[in-house]
């Protein structure tokens, strides 16, 4: 299994490009079930996620093509994917794949929106909290599937179609208004979804389904409103930029000291985390390419955050603030408030000497002039990602063991980290 060792100390400085967005790229991609024409998207980050969900997508009849380089290309340029479910063979997802990544269960809503049936083994358990499905569920039923829970699968049928509905999420839940806003496009009738997730990814699926010729509106407000139309077409669109990979090098950037230009980064898109950098002591730019962060001289301030649903602070920045926060000139208080669970960096981070006590759902991190570095692993990709931070900064050598979890939403995450001036390398095997 490869490792990823570090050496810590050293300011980064330079540029890095961000890529297109893991938690767009695959809805996006699932979204092209909906059609059975082409669906071209570019900037598709190559992550092991967006791998696994061609193959998915493969069992089903799916047909996707890499296209090459076009003149004018950046050297790392997300790749183009041309998607074709001309013909769907099978509308199962079997268990031994969608347990290895739980957005591959939202395949349910596009094959009951347009087959009319769909079996799809319930996703995995995960590090990060139990994370159910009764709302994707509650959300298709109302839209007019029966559904039933056989043999560890959420086997769907709407044998008439489905018809739209008034849809009230009791919580805000990004899963279940991916595929509630997927499925209603293609049912009959409107529907009105409230309480929806806010975050940038379900509007930029939305632009791309409205591209597809669906009727969406509201994407991106907690009242979306999708009037059903029979058949969607093929369409082309680029992924949006990674908010989640542009906050974390951001707080790697806060945590080390340096310079550095986050190319295709869009504030816009994670201004709350870049406002909680500015308290802890960062300085924070916008220009023409991306996002300047800066921090030289200065230490690093401690500060009080909760994580939320969009445009609050995200969950999935919430282990990359407290590596940093390991290192601030006094105590700072975290609360995670989307996932019951969400703290298992918290064990390693104390490898490296932080000092953090749990209460709850709130984190106390009490900041320390210097960490170690030492043997870490993790068991989920942000809490990964939260031990680089973690071992950019410390003295000495840290191992990172298990990265695929890395692998998962990080693209070419150490050529990026040592261009800047890391001493950071992949030992392979
Ligand atoms: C691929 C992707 O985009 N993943 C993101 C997505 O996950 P995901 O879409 O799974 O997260 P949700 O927004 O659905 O979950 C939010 C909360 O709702 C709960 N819930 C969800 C569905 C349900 O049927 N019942 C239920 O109780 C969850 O357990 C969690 O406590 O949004 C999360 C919250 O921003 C991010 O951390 C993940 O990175
Ligand atoms: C939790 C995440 O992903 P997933 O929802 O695929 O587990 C994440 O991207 O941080």
């Amino acid at each position: 299994m490869d490792r990823i060792r570090i050496i810590g100390g050293n300011k980064l400085n330079g540029t890095i490009p961000i890529s297109g967005a893991k938690n767009a790229a695959l809805p996006l991609m699932i979204a092209a079930l909906l059609t059975d024409e082409t669906l071209i998207l570019e900037n598709v980050p190559r992550l092991a996620d967006v791998a696994l969900l061609q193959r998915i997508l493969g069992n089903h009849g799916v047909d996707i093509m890499s296209a090459g380089k076009r003149p004018g290309d950046r050297e790392h340029q997300g790749q183009t994917l041309h998607i074709s479910a001309a013909n769907i063979i099978d509308t199962t997802a079997p268990y031994d794949l969608v347990s290895r990544m739980r957005a591959s269960f939202w395949v349910i809503g596009p094959l009951l929106a347009r087959m009319k049936e769909a079996k799809v083994s319930l996703p995995g358990g995960c590090a990060i909290g139990t994370r159910p499905v009764d709302l994707l569920i509650m959300a298709l039923e109302k839209l007019g599937a029966e559904i039933v829970i056989d043999g560890g699968y959420a086997v769907a049928r709407a044998p008439q179609g489905l018809h739209g509905a008034t849809i009230d999420f009791p919580k805000v839940t990004v899963s279940g208004t991916h595929v509630a806003l997927m499925a209603a496009t293609l049912a009959a009738g409107t529907t009105i979804i409230t309480n929806a997730a806010c975050e940038p990814e379900i509007a930029d699926v939305a632009d791309c389904l409205n591209k597809m010729g669906a009727k969406v509106s509201g994407a991106g407000t907690p009242r979306i409103v999708i009037e059903g139309v029979a058949k969607l077409h093929g369409a082309r669109h680029a992924v949006l930029p990674d908010r989640i990979e542009t906050g974390t090098y951001a707080m790697a950037v806060a945590m080390t000291g340096g310079d550095v230009q986050l190319q295709g980064a869009r504030p816009e898109l994670l201004q709350s985390a870049l406002d909680v950098l500015t308290q802890a002591g960062a300085t924070i730019t916008q220009n023409n390419e991306g996002i300047r962060v800066q921090r030289n001289g200065a230490g690093i301030r401690p500060v009080e955050v909760s994580t939320a649903p969009y445009p609050g602070f995200p969950t999935d920045l919430q282990a990359q603030l407290m590596a940093l926060m390991t290192r601030a000139e006094g105590a700072s208080h975290i609360t995670e408030t989307i996932f019951e669970n969400r703290f298992m960096h918290v064990q390693e981070l104390a490898r490296f000497g932080a000092r953090i006590t749990l209460d709850g759902e709130t984190a106390t991190i009490e900041g320390r002039p210097t960490l170690r570095g030492a043997p870490v692993m993790a068991t989920d990709l942000r809490a990964s990602v939260s031990l680089v931070i973690a071992a950019l900064a410390a003295e000495g050598e840290t191992m990172v063991n298990r990265i695929y979890h890395l692998d998962r939403g990080f693209e070419r995450l150490e050529e990026k980290l040592s261009a800047c001036g890391a001493s950071i390398e992949r030992i392979s095997g």
